[in-house]
């Protein structure tokens, strides 16, 4: 078995993170539960952010908060000096609250409203990332009204098809997200920004996709925007001085993944910049990249009580848990796969293989098919490893299913950064017929 950080066996033969038994963790704040292993966490961050500040290179590390935005989360990334990734107000008002410097925060999205715009000029962020002719239209307009003025990059489509999963590829020209670089749409949207007054045009922004293996789709990314940047030195007397080559950097899921370390996406982005900036003798921009899974996904373990199972004779053994698609749609939505030990006996010799299922009232609601384990018994405990990304930030309320609790563990310490929901909670906003 691969075990992630911090993640082993104690000497009670049970799994252990960040110092802490699993088991215990259980039984202090409940199941399912997410725990995180802060010092994994940690050590993503200055993977990423040390190769940058080694080689001498102008960066900001931001986190994507989409992948897992919480309180805690959040001051831990501004604790390791990251600067940070929004998508909504919602993810604004949390990194707000959370006390983040707000010059250190960028404000993404493809449809941002009024009032998240107007929002994000309020608490002078660090930049805005436009993304459509819209945005630009309407950021302006909000300025103008205000008379505020904004640093803001340009979401361009490289055009690069990056090998992932459909509904997480981004950087393709059919796409819902940034200005085409291709068709002249990302010149036109330079061009009508520049003519704003209220708006200080830092460079230009790309993501291509997610949980990408190779650096190949980033360095031809890299390789199309430069490309342009030194047309538009002449035909728009422009100089970026930022290039935001966007997150993806990909994980371990399974044995099946095979990615690299933090400081090799970073080395060899580098190492492309400046090759590209020599051959077109520009002035080296900054470089930003926006890391989510890669900074939080392995940190990660969903803990759940074993329940129900189902022989289905020479087809399939079904185990439940305790919790399913509301507390990780993943597999349900993008068919991804985990591995899982029984957290009260890791190292039991696997004697069969079940299909774990969750708790909801859908078929499709399956967390790891024909994954192989010892012989379970009542009370037994599943870790299920890697949820960090997108697990505890996609999670809902289907069939009323309260959402779990996240506990941090670093040193042997559990601190709960998120309450359990309650019964109560799943009410809170309803009102009565009459
Ligand atoms: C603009 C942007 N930046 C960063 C990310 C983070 O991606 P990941 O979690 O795969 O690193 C995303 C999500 O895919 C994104 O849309
Ligand atoms: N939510 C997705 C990835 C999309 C990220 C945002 N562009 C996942 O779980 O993998």
């Amino acid at each position: 078995m691969y075990f992630y950080g911090t993640t082993g066996v104690n000497g009670k033969g049970n799994l252990e993170i960040g110092g802490v038994d699993a088991v215990e963790l259980a039984e202090q704040f409940g199941t399912p539960l997410y725990v995180y292993d802060v010092a994994l966490m940690r050590e993503r961050a200055r993977g990423f952010k040390k190769t940058f500040d080694e080689q001498n290179v102008k960066a900001q590390v931001a986190y994507a908060s989409k992948a897992f935005s919480t309180i805690a989360m959040l001051q831990l990334a501004e604790e390791e000096g990251l600067s940070l990734d929004v998508v909504s107000g919602g993810e604004l008002y949390t990194a707000i609250r959370a006390g983040f410097p707000v010059e250190r925060i960028h404000f993404h999205g493809n449809n941002k409203s009024r009032e998240e715009l107007e929002m994000a000029l309020e608490h002078k962020i660090g930049c805005i990332v436009v993304d459509n002719f819209y945005e630009l239209e309407l950021l302006k307009t909000i300025c103008l009204e205000k008379s505020e003025t904004i640093s803001i990059l340009l979401r361009v489509t490289p055009g690069i098809e990056a090998h992932t999963h459909d509904y997480i590829l981004t950087g393709q020209e059919d796409s819902k997200f940034g200005f085409d670089l291709q068709n002249g749409q990302a010149e036109e949207a330079l061009a009508t920004a520049l003519r704003i007054n209220n708006f200080n045009v830092l460079g230009l922004h790309c993501h291509i996709g997610s949980q990408i293996f190779e650096t190949t789709g980033f360095l031809l990314a890299a390789e199309k925007i430069v490309g342009k940047m030194n047309q538009w030195k002449d035909s728009l007397n422009f100089e970026a001085k930022v290039l935001n080559l966007g997150g993806g950097f990909g994980i371990r899921y399974t044995s099946e993944d095979e990615p690299l370390l933090p400081s090799q996406y970073v080395s060899q982005i580098i190492k492309e910049v400046k090759r590209l900036i020599q051959q077109y003798s520009m002035e080296m921009p900054e470089i930003w990249i926006e890391p989510g899974r890669s900074l939080v996904g392995d940190a990660g373990t969903t803990l759940y009580q074993i329940g129900s199972s189902k022989e289905v004779p020479g087809v399939r053994n079904y185990l439940a848990v305790d919790g399913g698609m509301s507390d990780n749609i993943r597999p349900a939505l993008y068919q991804a796969k985990y591995e899982a030990v029984l957290a009260n006996k890791p190292l039991a010799k696997s004697t069969k293989k079940v299909s774990i299922a969750g708790k909801c009232c859908e078929s499709g609601d399956m967390l790891i098919w024909d994954l192989p384990l010892p012989e379970t018994e009542e009370d037994d405990l599943l870790a299920v490893f890697c949820t960090g990304a997108y697990g505890y930030s996609m999670a809902n309320n289907y069939n009323r299913i309260p959402r779990p609790a996240v506990v941090f563990v670093e040193n042997g310490k559990a601190a709960l950064v998120v309450k359990r929901e309650t019964y109560e909670d799943l009410i809170r906003l309803d009102l009565p017929l009459k």
